[in-house]
């Protein structure tokens, strides 16, 4: 019979400046995978809260003084050594100068674009993770008509929107199909990543980014799609759970609040929402009634950003380029 490791709690700190870059550490020499690159953080001490831990190890290893923290990923991870379950955190706001008062060394890291190596095994999906922008926005053509769609779409591409659904149920699949080239067009030359609601093949025949499985799909499909991102909408934490088997690239959680399309329906509201993601591995994004000034409310809440549909488009506050950003 094999026995059950203890399980180690882990603070990991992501130090995000406002253009998005993030902070490294080398560990030292004399731990287990010294010379690897991480998050700096460590071991939550018996008694100690996670945000005292994080508090705690950021001024002994850097020098500075955590103001603010959104929480946001957890995942375990299985080390020869030991089996960590490691609480990640996004550190927007400190005092002081980080400096490696250990002696190692420091890299302040683009996403997308890491160029120290190795990296501890367990960081992968959490550098991927970074690369997800904070506002993912759906698309309402049905509402809006489609040139005057168009028009909000290059101007929130312009301030900032990197991220963007196709999902038009009415379009016919030869509408959609040219509606998905036109959407790509767009969003290339600024590095915006386009989804395309459900359908695998439109996005291949289209050159989109990646695929956003509608729930059924996700509950009834045996393994994730061979496509660049995939992530999935869900409701519940057996959806939720679901994506991390099929090893999705992120998730949608709702509906947090009541929509004008559903005003009276069900909806989670922010305590639920958090509940549900407490323990969660992937950036989730919280959906249904959301507007830019959610954003914040999201992140303590411990979600990636925030998915909007007419919230996106209606330019009453716009979207922030840097916020836009993971
Ligand atoms: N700090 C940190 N640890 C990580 C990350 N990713 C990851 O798998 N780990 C693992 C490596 C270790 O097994 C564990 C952290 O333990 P540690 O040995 O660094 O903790 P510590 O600073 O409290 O060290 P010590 O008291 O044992 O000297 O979590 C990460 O990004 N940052």
């Amino acid at each position: 019979m094999t026995q059950r490791r203890k399980v180690v709690d882990v603070v990991a700190a992501v130090i995000v400046q406002p253009d998005g870059r993030f902070l490294l550490a080398r560990r030292p020499d004399g731990k287990p995978y010294a010379g690897y690159w991480e998050f700096p953080g460590g071991k939550v001490e018996a008694g100690e809260s996670l945000l005292h831990a994080l508090a705690r190890e950021l001024h002994e290893e850097l020098g500075i003084e955590v103001k603010h923290a959104y929480p946001w990923l957890v995942r375990h991870f299985d080390y020869e050594h030991a089996s960590v379950k490691l609480h990640f955190f996004r550190v927007v706001a400190w005092t002081g100068e980080p400096h490696g008062k250990e002696g190692q060394l420091l890299a302040w890291q683009t996403p997308g674009s890491v160029d120290v190596i190795p990296l501890l095994p367990a960081n992968g999906p959490i550098l991927n993770a970074l690369e997800l922008p904070a506002i993912l926005a759906i698309s309402n053509i049905a509402e809006m008509g489609e040139e005057p769609f168009m028009a909000s779409f290059a101007s929130a591409l312009e301030k900032g929107l990197r991220l963007i659904q196709l999902r038009e149920k009415s379009l016919s699949p030869l509408e959609l199909e040219r509606v998905a080239q036109r959407f790509v067009a767009l969003a290339r030359p600024y590095g915006a990543k386009v989804l395309i609601n459900a359908d695998v093949r439109l996005a291949e025949a289209t050159g989109a980014d990646g695929v956003h499985l509608p729930s059924s799909a996700l509950m009834s499909l045996e393994a994730r799609p061979q496509i660049g991102l995939v992530g999935a909408s869900c409701h519940s934490s057996d959806e939720l759970a679901r994506a991390v088997e099929l090893g999705l690239d992120y998730v949608l959680l709702g509906t947090v609040l009541p929509t004008r399309s559903h005003p009276g329906g069900p909806a989670l509201g922010w305590d639920a929402f958090a509940a549900l993601i407490g323990d969660y591995p992937l950036p989730v994004y919280a959906l249904g009634g959301m507007s830019p000034t959610h954003l914040e409310t999201a992140w303590s809440a411990g979600a990636h950003g925030i998915a909007m549909l007419r919230g996106a488009w209606s330019g009453r506050s716009g979207l922030n380029p840097t916020k836009a950003t993971g």
